[in-house]
């Protein structure tokens, strides 16, 4: 994608209020390029950049450079790509890369890349030596607007989606808008997909506000963009400072993701990306929400027009094993309990809950968003 960036935009922070563990995320253009905004971080004398083989050639000399002015050493650990990475395999290797370059407890990761690389970096800074400090700096318009804000980190398992994994937050987060100019379409999408989300969990206004600008945000108008992710970002710290660690609301992030979380385990991590899935989700999730009479009927269609407008599927795939394979997938999900699935359902547009709902009431939908398939 190339965005217009003839306008530069004012930088703008959110701040993660959580007490001793706050942090900004400074949203913005030329963020790898300008000093200051690395101000007060930590230092050390070991920096690594954890990335992934196809952001390093992008990004990783200019950050590599940047960091150079903060630590005497600066190295850079660069993964094979894709969501199939993410796993207790690639976890351990840069355990090994980290020991074996003497890596201590004042050393500082450098989350470089989209989620997967934000999540697995956290995790792994959340481990050794039983925790030292990491910055985000998330790549792609996804993890711009929510895998690399709120400290949730984890890799996958064959079983089930970030099932191994820590609640722990990062220092800094710096989305630089430039990097969206090298993203693909397609995950220019998938990032909408999250940004879709918060309007539907919290904000009717944002959610119109996105119906109007869907051209401008798959054009990537910077303004717009950078609308978009600091208007998520705001949400994601509005819902974060009052649940840290999902004993209540924060759950209400997860709309979408029961079910997405079974579409992407289901057809094998990788296949349809987290955006994709979660899309296909959040249309399950509503289309559950009005058959319960919760929603209001026009709801469905309108998801589902945006939804296509930007690029996303708005019907869920099929799964070899049907609607059980659905089911057995999302009885592991993380917000079960007693064995009851749960999932976050709409009350109107702007308005989710959680509640529990029995497998029985659960196939109709899988009958006809498959069936929309
Ligand atoms: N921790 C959380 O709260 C949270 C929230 C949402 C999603 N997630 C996780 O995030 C992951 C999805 O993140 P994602 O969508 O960023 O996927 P991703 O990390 O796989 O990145 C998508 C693709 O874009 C490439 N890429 C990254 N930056 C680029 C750039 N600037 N230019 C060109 N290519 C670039 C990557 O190499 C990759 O191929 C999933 O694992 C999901 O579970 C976590
Ligand atoms: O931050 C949260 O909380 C979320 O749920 C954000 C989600 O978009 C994200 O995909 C998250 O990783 C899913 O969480 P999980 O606990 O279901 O793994
Ligand atoms: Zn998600």
């Amino acid at each position: 994608m190339t965005p217009n960036t003839h306008k530069h935009q004012e930088p703008a922070k959110v701040h993660i209020a959580l007490g001793e563990r706050s942090y900004d995320v400074c949203i913005g253009q030329d963020l790898l390029s300008d000093p200051r905004a690395w101000e007060g971080l930590p230092g050390g004398t070991l920096g690594v950049i954890i990335t992934n083989d196809t952001v390093r050639p992008l990004y990783a000399s200019r950050l590599q450079a940047l960091l150079a002015t903060r630590h005497r050493k600066v190295l850079v650990i660069s993964l094979p790509d894709g969501e199939a990475f993410k796993t207790l395999a690639s976890f351990e290797l840069v355990m090994d890369r980290l020991l074996a370059e003497g890596a201590d407890r004042k050393t500082v990761l450098y989350a470089l890349g989209g989620g997967v690389i934000g999540d697995l970096t956290g995790f792994a800074a959340a481990c050794y030596m039983r925790g030292v400090p990491f910055v985000q700096i998330p790549t792609t318009l996804l993890s711009q607007v929510d895998s690399s804000v709120g400290g949730k980190t984890a890799v996958n398992h064959p079983r089930g989606k970030n099932m191994v994994g820590a609640f722990y937050q990062p220092a800094r987060v710096f989305c630089d808008l430039d990097s969206l100019r090298t993203l693909p379409a397609r995950e220019v999408s998938a990032g909408l997909a999250e940004v879709i989300k918060y309007g539907l969990i919290t904000d009717a206004h944002f959610f119109h506000w996105l119906e109007e600008n869907a051209v401008a945000l798959v054009a990537g108008e910077v303004s717009a963009l950078q609308h978009a992710v600091r208007r998520s970002c705001e949400i994601k710290a509005w819902v974060v400072g009052q649940d840290e660690r999902e004993s209540g609301l924060r759950a209400i992030l997860n709309f979408g993701h029961t079910f997405g979380h079974a579409i992407e385990a289901g057809l094998g991590f990788g296949t349809w990306l987290h955006g994709e899935a979660v899309a296909a989700g959040m249309v399950m999730a509503t289309d559950l929400s009005a058959r319960l009479g919760m929603a209001p009927q026009d709801l469905l269609p309108r998801l589902r027009t945006l939804l296509r407008r930007v690029g996303l599927p708005d019907a869920a795939p099929a799964l070899p094993g049907g609607e059980d394979e659905y089911l057995h997938h999302m009885a592991v999900d993380k917000k079960a309990e007693a064995g009851a699935i749960r999932y976050v359902l709409l009350q109107g547009l702007g308005q989710a809950v959680v509640k529990a709902v029995p497998d029985e009431q659960v196939r109709p939908t899988l009958r006809a968003c498959l069936a929309a398939a």
